[in-house]
Formats: C-alpha cells, sequence, structure tokens
C-alpha cells in the first residue's frame, strides 16, 4: 500500500482497488483546526490528481470521525489571509473541493460527527455510520451557526422541520435515526465499516448506487408556501423560548436564504453570518461555558498528581427523605449499589417509594427503558442498622463522629438530586485528594458536573446567591417595586427573579439560612423584616399560595395588591423612607444592582481560595441557579 502523509493532520492511503482513504487525525475528538482543514483540502486535492485514484473514503482515526470545528479557534487569529477570506472553508474547501470532486467520495462515521464533522459528512456523495454514532449539529449551543454549509444541506437530507429541530435544540441522532431520516446511507457494524465504505464509493463509481449532491437535492424539502409556514413557527418558538438570543434567528433566516433564493445564495448567506456571530458576546461567553464546564474537574493539587480514583461499587445513603431518595436514584441509575438507611419501618417504605416514583417519572419522560427501572431497584437495598454499612465504599450523610477526617468531603446536591447538574464537592483542609479524586470519578459516572470547592456557609451557589434576595429586600424597603424587579431579572434572563424564588424555596427555609448569613457575614447582611411580617401572617411561600404573589391551584403566579401593606410596616421597622430615584428604576439599572452584589460575594469566594478558579464560579452560577450562561 502506498502511503503517504499529508502534513500532521490527515493522513491518505491508497489501496490497490484504488481507493483512497482520508483519514482525520487530531485527538482527542478529531475537530476540524485550520491545519486539519488545510491538510484535507491538499489530500482532496492530490486525491482528485491522482490517476491510480478511482475514489475516496473519508474517516476519522480511533473510532471518532469529528467533533466539529476546534472550537479552541474561534474568535482567535487566524493564521493567513486565505483563512479569512468569507466563504473559503464552506464555499472554497467543502463545497467546491470536496462535494464537487470528480471522483466520489464515502465518508465512513463512527462515534461522532458532530457541527463541521457532520456538515463534512454531508458534503460527501454518501454516508455510512455505525448504529451508535452520534450525528448531529450543535452549533447553537455555542451561539453560532452551522458554518461549514449545514444550514443549506441538513434540510435537505431529512427534510425542513427535523433540520430545524436537530439545529435549534442542539440534539444530535443515533446512527440507526440517522439512517430512517435519510441522513446516512447505511448502518454498519464498527468492524465492517470501512470495507463497506470502501465498496459503496466504487459502486457509486460504477453506477450501482446514487452519486447525490446533498446541496442540490429538492426531494426532502417541502414546497414553498409550506417551507414558509415551518419557518414561521420555528421562528415564533425561537423568540418565546429563548427571547435574547438572535443566533437561533439567524439560523432560521439562512436556512430561508437558501430555500427562497438557492442553495448557494444560502451558503454565502450563512458564510457571512456566521463570521458575525464568531465574534458575538452571546458566543463568546457560551465557547467560555463550554470549556469552563470541561474544565472543573481539573483540580491543581489533586488531579494532576497521578492519583487512580478508587472503584466504589456500594454506596450506603443514611436518611430517605427529599434529598437522601434523590442521591440514591441518582447512583442506581449508574449501576452503584446503594443501601439505604432509615430509623424505623415507615421512615424507609416512604424513602423507597420515593426512589421508584423517581425512577417511574423517568420512564413517563421517555429517559429510561422500562427494563431499566428493574434493574436500578435491583441495585437498592433497605436497612435498619448499621450492621449492612460494614462493606460500603463510600457513606453519604454521616461523619462528624469519625476520627479520620482525611477521609470527609462534603457532596452538595441540588434539589432535585436526580435531576439538577450540578455537584458541589466540599473540601475541608484535612480531606485527602484521594478521597476528592473519587467523588470527581463518580460524579462523572452519575452525569453531575462537579466543582470542588472549600468549606464556608452557603458553600459556592448559595453564597454567592445570597445578596440576590437581599439586594432585592433593600431596593423594595426604598421604594422599589417586587414585580419590576422579578421582572428585569427575569428578562435578564435568571429563570426567577428574587422574590419568586424566596417563594418557591419557601421563607421557612429562607429565614433559616438568612440566620446562617447573618451569623457570618453580619456586616453585610440586610436585615429586613418584611419576610417575617408576611411570615406572621401565615404566608410562607408558594405552598400555601401566598407569599409574595398569590398562587393558583396551579401554582400560576400573580400580583398581590394587599404586599403594600407590608412592605410599608417593614419600612417603618426598618427606620428608611422611600428614595424618590428608585421608585422608577430603569431595568438596567435593576439588574446591576441586584447581580452586582452577587458577583461582589463571588469576588469574595474566590479571594478566600474557597474557589479554585473563576470558571468554577460561573459554572456554579449557570448550573446551580440557572445564570443564563
Ligand atoms: C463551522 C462549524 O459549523 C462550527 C463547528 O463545528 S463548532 C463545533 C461543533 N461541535 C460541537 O459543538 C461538539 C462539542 N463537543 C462535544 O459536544 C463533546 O466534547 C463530545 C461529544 C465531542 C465529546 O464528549 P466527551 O467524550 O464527554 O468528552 P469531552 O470532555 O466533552 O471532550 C474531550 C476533550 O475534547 C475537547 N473538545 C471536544 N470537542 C471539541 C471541539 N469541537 N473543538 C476543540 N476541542 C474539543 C474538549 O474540550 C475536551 O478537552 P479536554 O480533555 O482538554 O478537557
Amino acid at each position: 500500500m502506498d502511503r503517504r502523509r499529508v502534513k500532521e493532520s490527515t493522513v491518505m492511503e491508497v489501496g490497490p482497488d484504488g481507493v483512497a482513504i482520508i483519514t482525520i487525525i487530531n485527538p482527542p475528538v478529531n475537530s476540524l483546526s485550520f491545519d486539519v482543514l488545510h491538510s484535507l483540502k491538499e489530500s482532496f486535492d492530490q486525491a482528485s490528481q491522482r490517476d491510480d485514484v478511482k475514489a475516496i473514503v473519508v474517516t476519522g482515526a480511533k473510532g471518532k470521525f469529528s467533533g466539529g470545528f476546534d472550537i479552541s479557534a474561534f474568535g482567535g487569529h487566524q493564521e493567513t489571509k486565505e483563512l479569512q477570506k468569507p466563504g473559503f472553508l464552506s464555499v472554497e474547501i467543502i463545497t467546491d473541493t470536496i462535494e464537487a470532486s470528480r471522483k466520489p467520495t464515502v465518508a465512513a462515521i463512527d462515534g461522532l460527527a458532530l457541527g463541521g464533522g457532520l456538515e463534512l459528512a454531508m458534503a460527501c456523495s454518501a454516508r455510512l455510520s455505525t448504529s451508535n454514532a452520534q450525528l448531529g449539529l450543535p452549533e447553537l449551543q455555542l451561539g453560532i451557526i452551522p458554518g461549514f454549509g449545514g444550514t443549506q444541506r441538513l434540510p435537505r437530507l431529512v427534510g425542513l422541520s427535523k433540520a430545524l429541530e436537530m439545529m435549534l435544540n442542539s440534539k444530535p441522532v443515533k446512527g440507526r435515526e440517522a439512517f430512517s431520516l435519510g441522513l446516512v446511507d447505511g448502518v454498519v457494524s464498527p468492524d465492517e465499516l470501512l470495507n463497506t465504505a470502501r465498496q459503496w464509493t466504487l459502486d457509486i463509481l460504477n453506477h450501482r448506487r446514487p452519486w447525490v449532491v446533498s446541496l442540490y437535492r429538492n426531494d426532502k424539502i417541502e414546497p414553498l408556501g409550506e417551507a414558509r409556514e415551518i419557518l414561521k413557527f420555528a421562528r415564533s418558538r425561537a423568540q418565546k423560548e429563548a427571547p435574547n438570543l438572535k443566533h437561533p434567528l439567524v439560523c432560521i433566516d439562512v436556512i430561508e436564504e437558501g430555500i427562497v433564493s438557492g442553495p448557494r445564495a444560502g451558503l454565502w448567506k450563512e458564510a457571512e453570518a456566521s463570521e458575525e456571530l464568531s465574534h458575538s458576546d452571546t458566543s463568546k461567553s457560551l465557547i467560555h461555558i463550554f470549556f469552563a464546564k470541561r474544565g472543573t474537574s481539573k483540580v491543581p493539587g489533586v488531579t494532576d498528581i497521578g492519583l487512580v480514583p478508587r472503584h466504589v461499587k456500594k454506596v450506603a445513603i443514611i436518611g430517605g427523605g427529599l434529598m437522601g431518595s434523590g442521591i440514591a436514584t441518582a447512583l442506581i441509575l449508574s449501576n452503584y449499589s446503594v443501601i439505604l438507611k432509615e430509623v424505623n419501618e415507615q421512615l424507609l417504605d416512604a424513602g423507597v417509594k420515593r426512589i421508584k416514583s423517581n425512577l417511574q417519572n423517568r420512564v413517563n419522560e421517555g429517559e429510561i427503558a422500562e427494563e431499566n427501572f428493574e434493574k436500578a431497584v435491583s441495585l437498592l437495598k433497605g436497612s435498619l442498622d448499621y450492621e449492612s454499612l460494614k462493606d460500603v465504599d463510600m457513606v453519604i450523610e454521616i461523619g462528624e463522629r469519625t476520627k479520620s477526617h482525611d477521609r470527609i468531603v462534603g457532596a452538595h446536591f441540588f434539589s432535585l438530586a436526580h435531576v439538577t447538574p450540578l455537584l458541589e464537592i466540599v473540601r475541608t483542609k484535612q480531606t485527602s485528594p484521594q478521597v476528592i479524586v473519587d467523588l470527581l470519578d463518580i460524579s462523572k459516572k452519575i452525569k453531575k458536573t462537579p466543582v470542588v470547592i472549600g468549606n464556608c456557609t452557603g458553600f459556592a451557589v448559595n453564597r454567592m446567591f445570597f445578596p440576590y434576595t437581599q439586594a432585592g429586600l433593600l431596593l423594595v424597603e426604598r421604594g422599589a417595586d417586587v414585580y419590576q424587579i422579578d421582572e428585569a431579572i427575569t428578562k435578564f434572563g435568571m429563570p426567577m427573579g428574587p422574590f419568586r424564588l424566596a417563594d418557591l424555596v419557601g421563607f421557612g427555609v429562607a429565614v433559616a439560612t438568612g440566620t446562617q448569613f447573618i451569623r457570618n457575614f453580619p456586616e453585610r447582611t440586610y436585615k429586613s423584616m418584611l419576610i417575617p411580617l408576611l411570615q406572621e401572617d401565615k404566608r410562607t411561600g408558594e405552598a400555601t399560595h401566598k407569599g409574595f404573589y398569590l398562587y393558583d391551584d396551579k401554582r400560576k403566579a400573580s400580583v398581590d395588591p394587599e404586599l403594600k401593606n407590608f412592605i410599608e410596616k417593614a419600612r417603618s421597622i426598618s427606620g428608611v423612607s422611600i428614595d424618590p430615584k428608585l421608585v422608577k428604576l430603569q431595568e438596567t439599572d435593576i439588574i446591576e444592582m441586584i447581580l452586582f452584589p452577587v458577583v461582589n460575594e463571588a469576588c469574595r469566594i474566590l479571594d478566600e481560595g474557597i474557589a479554585v478558579k473563576a470558571d468554577d464560579l460561573d459554572i456554579s452560577a449557570v448550573m446551580g441557579m440557572g445564570f443564563p450562561p
């Protein structure tokens, strides 16, 4: 076999059958860096020119086709003038070199073909994938749109509705679904993939299989009138779901351009829009979050000293209440054996029942299969004594009495523990790095994003956000409006403003945690009587249908005209008077006044060394509080 290296990032091998196999090599996910793309172009140019090459297969090394464009290159300096030319990558390389190749090309997809990876595959004459491969265009989750022709080719391969769904939700499909959608032409086992692709491309050459140029396919696209209706619906949905985001609308406009004015016009519009969006604040923030999320499990002095996580198989959980049962659910769903310890039969039954109901909800929502329900339940055992805890590898919820403090680490789950994606791993000065490494491994297995922090009141999330309600109370006592504050904050992108959130959490919890903050941070805790006064009136928030808002039976909140009486009383107790400037605040002022104290608290957490890096606090805010990423 003739084997030639083309630069570093793709390799071309030409077999005796005349099929050139071009392999993308860029670990860990074979992302398409500028070097890879350059090298890919060179490989294609060579394959086109060489007489001994009859057909081409493109694939990725080590079982991964490609994870898409190299995200770390966004916003960076592109070395050559050529690369800065609009449309160079999508029109000149993907379309005019690869798709326009005079030799048939088959993409052999194992593992993943995401973003630019799938876009490259869609420019080939046919695609084969393994059943487990993930194929999708998740660019929108990074604040950009598909930029290698995906907005044009995906609708032409799978129809407009499905293409919109895949792009707007950034959700990939697996090989089999891709086949039933028409995105791939065959599903093959990983062992057979390359050979089948080889034969497939020769079959195309010999007219035994169709040679399809995706960009000019028209049979899957709806007629213009119908297409416009679908796009209109998608627009209004995107606006409703994420009113602050522009790029989903840009994506829809670009798709429409292709349908109305033809795919070539669509490609150019896509290239221009991609370039512009790659410099937007939204994309910079979302890309920051992408890397920050992956960085939380890198803890200096802990994960870089060669420790290997110990094998944890069996976990005991003390207490089967709301949190205990949620944690147990998360663990058994990830194949850990769990012993749930309770103090009497009745509480134990209630805990087990809660866990089963959590699992049943998962089944009902289609997130797990019925057989996984049984399997998960079989991993759960109840116990009323400590005897059965003798051989467990980890215990959740005791510790104060142990002498071995190096083995103690805090695992702060957020309610609902089997749903909320964040896990705060709280270490003390004595906690051994090994225990942290073990818990990091468990958090990965139960699909949580871990943030390692030091011990302090409220840990990272609750401490950062305690000034959220505090700032609200301070403003309201001085004349700002409760409902206007909540509205401005939700428009900014938080799931709930401070008052709606206080209602949800319940005033009992709010007062109990508030007391902790008063004790620990007396100089910056605002002592308003508003919540205690509401409590006196038997309002404790959503659970009692009355708090800052009134709630109907469906938990829908409405404004309460009586609230002002409580505010006036609280104001007179505090001895403050209305500040006319605060009565009619601009939305931007409200946002800054509520959220800057949160940012300040985050800075303190960082300054005190409680958090290792600022990125970890960004992730805590986004995943623990729903702060808009
Ligand atoms: C022009 C085009 O239209 C634009 C694009 O293509 S934009 C890119 C589109 N692609 C994506 O959005 C895919 C992003 N990646 C992912 O979703 C996931 O990383 C994945 C499903 C590929 C792999 O997931 P998983 O196996 O859990 O590994 P994960 O930890 O996420 O990633 C492994 C490493 O690859 C890196 N990586 C993943 N995708 C990358 C990409 N496209 N570019 C650069 N680095 C990438 C991660 O940062 C991580 O690095 P680290 O080990 O140093 O932390």
